[in-house]
This record gives C-alpha cells, structure tokens and sequence, in this order.
C-alpha cells in the first residue's frame, strides 16, 4: 500500500457538553489515534497533570509560543488562552497516524481555514438546559464563570452549520460508537 498520511479529527462543541468524557472513553478503545495535548493558560484542576491533560503555562510563556508560531491554532476561551501545539500534530500525521484535537469552536474555525483535510465533529447537547444542568454538575467553574460558557454556548451552536457530522451528546454510550462510526468510515474514505 501506498503510503498515506494520517487523518486530522477535530471534535468540538460548547463547554459541558461532554467532549472530555466521551473522548477519554474513545480513547480507551483506540490506542492508534493520538489525542493532541493543548497547551493553555488557565489553572489545573484538582487532579489535572501537567504534560497530560493540558501543558500549562503562564500568560507570558504562550505569548511567547504565539510569537514563535508554535500553535497551528490558538484562542482566547472563557478568558483563559489555549492552543494546539503544531509541531506534534504535523509530525504525528507525516508518521501516517491519526489526530484528534479536542478544542473549542474559535479554533476549529482556525484549523478549517489552514488545514485542508480536517474532519470536523460538532457535540451538541441534547437542550440548553441539559448543558446548563451538566455544567453545574461538574462543579469545576465559578457561578460567573458557568455564566460565561453558557452564554457563549448560544451562539456556539449555530456554528454546526459548518461541520462535517453532528453528533448528540445524550448518553455517552450512543454518542461514542457514533463517533467510532465517523472514524471508522473517514478511514476507508478513498
Ligand atoms: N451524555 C452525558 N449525560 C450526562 N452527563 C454527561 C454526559 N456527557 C458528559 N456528562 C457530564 O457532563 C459534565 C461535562 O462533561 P465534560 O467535562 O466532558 O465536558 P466538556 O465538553 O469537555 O467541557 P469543557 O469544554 O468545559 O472542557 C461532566 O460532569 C460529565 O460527567
Ligand atoms: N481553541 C482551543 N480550544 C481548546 C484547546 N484545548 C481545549 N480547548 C477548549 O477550551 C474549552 C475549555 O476547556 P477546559 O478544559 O478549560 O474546560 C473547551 O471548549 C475545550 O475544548 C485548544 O488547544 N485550542
């Protein structure tokens, strides 16, 4: 067979939605597709671990990053900055593996204009007050900053329109072998 480049997924939808969990559960399953680290500014939650769930680093350290070009996107989200680091996903993809980018809507509108090839996978909630209720749940975010995502969380929605698939976050279960379905297909895409 001809040697092939990887394929580049981008799955992202607004905050609460559920793409961490439904993520670490594909993930589980798929130890052949590599799941890019972000990079971001804001501060780790209990239990989070650095080099893992997120490179965390200070305001003027991803300044700096900016500077050097060394995000293939990056995005002020929630009032924090996160990016994707370029150099992994290029390398990762020239080695013939597959990416998935787990990232908010900014940024994927960022990936869609430099990136040719991109497949991008919209989570939508089932209701806004699902959303609401989840975010809540998780209890990671202050009142305002809870605010915050679900206000932009409305006009994040209409983003769909420019996606690839739509995929409904209602149970988990659902939601991930319908995303195991797109990887799957895009694989055999000719
Ligand atoms: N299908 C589901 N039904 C009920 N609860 C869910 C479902 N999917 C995720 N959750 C819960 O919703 C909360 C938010 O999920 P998660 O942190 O994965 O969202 P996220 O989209 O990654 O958020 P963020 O963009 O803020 O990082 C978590 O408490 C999670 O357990
Ligand atoms: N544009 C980017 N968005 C990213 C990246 N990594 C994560 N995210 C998104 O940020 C929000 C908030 O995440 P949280 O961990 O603070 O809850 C969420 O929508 C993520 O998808 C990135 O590299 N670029």
């Amino acid at each position: 067979m001809l040697e092939q480049k990887g394929n580049l997924f981008i799955l992202s939808g607004p905050s609460g939605v559920g793409k961490g969990t439904v993520l670490d559960a594909l993930l589980k399953d798929y130890n052949d597709i590599c799941y890019s680290i972000s990079t971001t500014t804001r501060e780790p939650r209990k239990g989070e671990v650095d080099g893992e769930d997120y490179f965390f680093a200070s305001e003027d350290e991803f300044k700096s990053l900016v500077k050097k070009d060394e995000f293939l996107e990056w995005a002020k989200v929630h009032n924090n900055y996160y990016g994707t680091p370029k150099k992994y996903v290029d390398k990762t993809l020239e080695a013939g593996q597959d990416v998935i980018l787990e990232i908010d809507i900014q940024g994927a509108k960022q990936v869609r204009d430099k990136f040719d090839g991109g497949i991008f996978i919209f989570l939508a909630p089932p209701s806004l007050k699902e959303l609401e209720s989840r975010i809540n749940k998780r209890g990671t975010e202050t009142k305002d900053a809870i605010a915050t995502r679900l206000e932009n969380a409305n006009k994040e929605l209409e983003e769909k329109k420019n996606y690839d698939y739509l995929v409904v976050n209602d149970q988990v279960e659902d939601a991930i072998k319908k995303i195991e379905a797109i990887i799957i297909a895009e694989r055999c895409r000719l």
